[in-house]
C-alpha cells in the first residue's frame, strides 16, 4: 500500500513489532558487550594474575567484586547517555553502601579505573565515550541512580552486573542479565556468558572449567570457535539471537554476527539433560535428583553457575532447567528476567512449579511464586516435570 502522509507513516512504524524498542535493544546489547569485556578483564586480573582486587563479603556473605560495581555503573551510564538520565529507570543489584565506607577508598578507585577503561573501549561498539573520565561522584551516582523498586506501571530496566558471582570469583561461568520490563512485562531480555563454551560439553562444572579456559590461548578464545556469546529476544518475535563475543573487533557494527537460536527439540526424558545450580544452598540437589530419577532422566545434571543455565536451555544445550530454593528464600526479579524472555522467544516454556509465569509486576521479588522454577525446551516435557513435581512434594524436605 502507497504511504501516503508522514502520518501515516509514524503511525505504522510505531505498530510495527520489528520497530518497537528497537533502539533500546541495540542499546542494552551494546552495553552488555561493552560489560563482557569489562568482566573479561577483571577475571582475568582475579583469577590469573592476582590483581583484580579484594573479593568483598556482602550482608547476606554472597561476594561482590570490582566488576559488580564497574558494570552497574558503566550499564547505568550508556543507558542514561542514550535515552536521557531522566527516563531512564533501573532496578540493580548492587548499591553504593559498601563502596563509601571510610576504608574503601582503593576499591572505589579500583571501580572508577575499571568503568573508566572500559568506556574508553565503548566506541568499539559505536558507544560515544565520555568526553574527558568519570569523576568519582558520577560513578557513585551511576551506580547509586539503579535504585528503582520496580512495580505493575512504567518502564524499568532490570540489571544483574554480574550474576554468579561465587562462578566469577572461581574463574568459572557467569552472567551479565539486562532486561527491559514494561508494565509489568519482559519486553526485551539481554544475557552476556563471557565464558559459555562453544563447545557445549566444556559447559559442565564437573569438568573443571577453569583448568580448560586456562589451556585456551587468547587468539583461540574468541569468536565462534572459543568462548562467550551475547543472547537476547524481544518480546513476541519468536526469534531469540546470539553473538560471540569479540575483544576489539573494530568492524562490530550492529546486529553483528547475529545467529538465531532455538531450543533443542528433545521431548524425551531419557534423551534429556537438566541444569541447577551448582550450590546445594540454591537449589536441592536431592529433591531435584528424585525428581530426575522419576521422570527416566539419566542423563548428569549439568551444575552452572548463573542464568548461564537460562543460556544452555535457549541455545539447545540442555533442555530443562529446575531451581527449587529452600522455603522463604525469595527470588529476585534480576536473577531471572532477561532468561526467561529469551528462552520464551527461543521456542522454550518457563513458569514456576505450578504452571503460572513468572510475575515481574511485584516488585523486587518475584512474588508468589509457587515451589519453584521451571523452564524446558518443549511442553510436554514441561508438563512431565510439573506432574514428578506435584507427585513428590509432599514427601519432601522443602
Ligand atoms: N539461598 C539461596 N537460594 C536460592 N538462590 C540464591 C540463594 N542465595 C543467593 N541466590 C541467588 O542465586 C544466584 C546465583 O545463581 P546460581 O546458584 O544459579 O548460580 C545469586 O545471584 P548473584 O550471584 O548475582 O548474587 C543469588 O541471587
Ligand atoms: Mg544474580
Amino acid at each position: 500500500m502507497e504511504k501516503k502522509s508522514s502520518n501515516w507513516v509514524a503511525i505504522e512504524s510505531e505498530s510495527d513489532p520489528d520497530e518497537r524498542y528497537a533502539k533500546e535493544l541495540e542499546v542494552a546489547v551494546k552495553a552488555v558487550h561493552v560489560a563482557c569485556l569489562l568482566c573479561q578483564k577483571v577475571q582475568e586480573d582475579l583469577i590469573f594474575n592476582g590483581d583484580g582486587g579484594d573479593v568483598q563479603a556482602k550482608d547476606d556473605n554472597s561476594p561482590v567484586t570490582v566488576a559488580d560495581w564497574s558494570v552497574q555503573a558503566t550499564v547505568s551510564w550508556i543507558l542514561s547517555q542514550a535515552f536521557g538520565a531522566q527516563n531512564v529507570s533501573i532496578v540493580a543489584e548492587e548499591d553504593i553502601e559498601a563502596l563509601s565506607k571510610s576504608n574503601a577508598t582503593t576499591l572505589l578507585s579500583s571501580v572508577v579505573k575499571t568503568v573508566n577503561d572500559s568506556l574508553s573501549t565503548a566506541s568499539t561498539f559505536g558507544i560515544q565515550p565520555p568526553p574527558t573520565p568519570l569523576e568519582t561522584a558520577q560513578v557513585l551516582e551511576a551506580i547509586s541512580r539503579c535504585n528503582s523498586t520496580g512495580g505493575p506501571t512504567g518502564r524499568f530496566w532490570v540489571l544483574d552486573p554480574v550474576d554468579g558471582t561465587l562462578g566469577f570469583v572461581r574463574g568459572d561461568q557467569y552472567a551479565i542479565a539486562l532486561a527491559l520490563v514494561e508494565n509489568g512485562e519482559v519486553v526485551l531480555g539481554v544475557l552476556g556468558c563471557p565464558n559459555y563454551p562453544m563447545n557445549k560439553e566444556w559447559l559442565n562444572y564437573q569438568n573443571g572449567y577453569r583448568r580448560i579456559l586456562s589451556r585456551l590461548s587468547k587468539s583461540s578464545s574468541e569468536g565462534w570457535d572459543g568462548k562467550g556469546c551475547v543472547l537476547y529476544a524481544k518480546r513476541g518475535s519468536k526469534k531469540a539471537w546470539m553473538q560471540p563475543l569479540v575483544n576489539g573487533d573494530e568492524g562490530w557494527v550492529w546486529p553483528n554476527s547475529a545467529r538465531p537460536i532455538k531450543v533443542s527439540a528433545i521431548d524425551n526424558p531419557v534423551l534429556a539433560t537438566f541444569c541447577e545450580p551448582v550450590e546445594k544452598a540454591n537449589s536441592s540437589h536431592s529433591f531435584t535428583q528424585g525428581l530426575a530419577h522419576s521422570v527416566g532422566l539419566r542423563n548428569q545434571p549439568l551444575r552452572v553457575y548463573s542464568m548461564v543455565k537460562y543460556a544452555a536451555i535457549a541455545r539447545g544445550d540442555a533442555e530443562i532447567f529446575m531451581k527449587f530454593a529452600r522455603a522463604g528464600y525469595k527470588e529476585k526479579i534480576w536473577d531471572h528476567a532477561a532468561g526467561v524472555v529469551i528462552i520464551q522467544e527461543a521456542g522454550g516454556v518457563v513458569t514456576d512449579a505450578g504452571g503460572r509465569p513468572l510475575d515481574f509486576s511485584k516488585g523486587v521479588y518475584l512474588q508468589g511464586l509457587d515451589r519453584g522454577i521451571i523452564a524446558c525446551a518443549g511442553s510436554s516435557l514441561h508438563e512431565k516435570i510439573m506432574r514428578a513435581v506435584d507427585a513428590s512434594w509432599n514427601s519432601s524436605s522443602l
